[in-house]
């Protein structure tokens, strides 16, 4: 069977085309390289530079290799970016996925498994986020996946296609065998832009909102190492191949870390102290995300194994470290 991945040649989607050809699958890429890299995508897999958005390619790719899945990570994913251009995010993770949604149905697409976000939740009060809270998305970013999801609800009750949705909290991390990694230079999350302090090749590592009521006054999320992230697909399209219901699960471990507890994680990894400096609050940020995944371990039987703040800042600075020596 072969799969095609949308946003293949990104951080996480490389991840997941590795670990499938690792399973025996036949893996298609699709990605315009708008922030993926093209290095990043395995030899094995056939790679496509184009956009979700070009129906005649997606139901020619769908068609030529016959694909029964279609995993979805192409999007644009940065929350600061979605509050400055709030119609590039509705563009390219709303009304382009509808455009791909399309083709899929179209083309007899079974099963299609989409990268959503723990921003269609928003500000939680509640200690852990369990998939029936309150969606209320602190961004454009997280409405532009929110609505997303509705589309897939509407076209599964429509049509033959399924799907699942997983809500990933923060990614971060990277392939522990050192193949793959967070590689956009301009990447704007914590855990990597921490890593490139700690080598030089940031002047310092900015603290954005030191007033949350959070234990520190620093911003709480809930880190996933991607190799488990990535685990938590391959579990989800299992289950769709076998007959299971369409659903969403939230991906994250349950636990939350502050954002001077992740610098000093990097710290103690790097083996010296960082630059820090400390600015308000970066706009659509909600003080504390964390998720409830007990959905996700009951109903797939998900099992992390990177799950230590240790482990994943150290895949990280690892990978920073073979990205400068490049
Ligand atoms: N990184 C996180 O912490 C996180 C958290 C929640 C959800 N997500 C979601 O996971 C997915 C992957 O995120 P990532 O961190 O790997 O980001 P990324 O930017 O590294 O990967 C996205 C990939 O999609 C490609 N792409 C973007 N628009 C496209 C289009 N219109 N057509 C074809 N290709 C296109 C890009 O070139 C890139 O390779 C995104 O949908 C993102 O919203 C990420
Ligand atoms: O240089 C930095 C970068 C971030 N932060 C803070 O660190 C936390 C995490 O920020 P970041 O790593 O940028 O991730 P988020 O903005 O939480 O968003 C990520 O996590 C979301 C899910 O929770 C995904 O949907 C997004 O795609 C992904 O970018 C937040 O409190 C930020 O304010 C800093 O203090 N300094």
């Amino acid at each position: 069977m072969t799969v095609l991945i949308t946003g293949g040649a990104g951080y996480i989607g490389s991840h997941m085309a590795l670990a499938l050809l690792e399973r025996g699958e036949d893996v298609c890429v699709l990605d315009n390289i708008s922030t993926g890299i093209r290095s990043l995508v395995p030899d094995a897999a056939h790679f496509f530079q184009g956009d979700i958005a070009n129906q005649e390619l997606v139901q020619w790719i769908l068609a030529d290799h016959d694909i029964d899945t279609v995993l979805h990570f192409a999007g644009s994913t940065v929350v600061p970016d979605s509050v400055e251009n709030p119609l590039l995010y509705y563009e390219n993770n709303t009304s382009k996925t509808r455009h791909l949604l399309e083709a899929c149905v179209r083309s007899g697409v079974k099963h299609f498994i989409f990268s959503s976000t723990a921003a269609i939740y928003g500000a939680s009060h509640e200690a852990v986020i369990g998939e029936d809270a309150a969606k209320s998305p602190a961004n454009p970013y997280g409405r532009s996946k929110l609505m997303t999801e509705w589309m897939l609800q509407d076209t599964a009750r429509a049509t033959g296609l399924d799907y699942i949705a997983l809500r990933y909290f923060n990614v971060a991390g990277a392939d522990p065998l050192g193949r793959s990694g967070q590689s956009t230079p301009k990447a704007s999350h914590l855990v990597k832009r921490a890593c490139q302090a700690a080598l030089g090749l940031l002047p310092y590592i900015g603290i954005f909102g030191v007033d949350y009521e959070t234990p520190d006054g620093t911003g709480v999320r809930d880190y996933i190492h991607v190799s488990d992230l990535v685990a938590a697909h391959a579990l989800a399209l299992g289950h769709l191949r076998s007959g299971g219901v369409s659903g969403a699960f939230n991906c994250g471990y349950g636990h939350g870390f502050s954002v001077r507890e992740v610098i000093g994680a990097v710290e103690n990894a790097a083996g010296h102290r960082l630059a820090v400096r400390e600015f308000p609050r970066r706009a659509g940020d909600p003080p504390i995300v964390v998720a409830d995944p007990t959905r996700l371990k009951t109903q797939l039987g998900w099992i992390p194994l990177h799950e230590t703040l240790e482990k994943i800042v150290g895949d990280a600075l690892a990978w920073e470290r073979r990205l400068s020596a490049a």
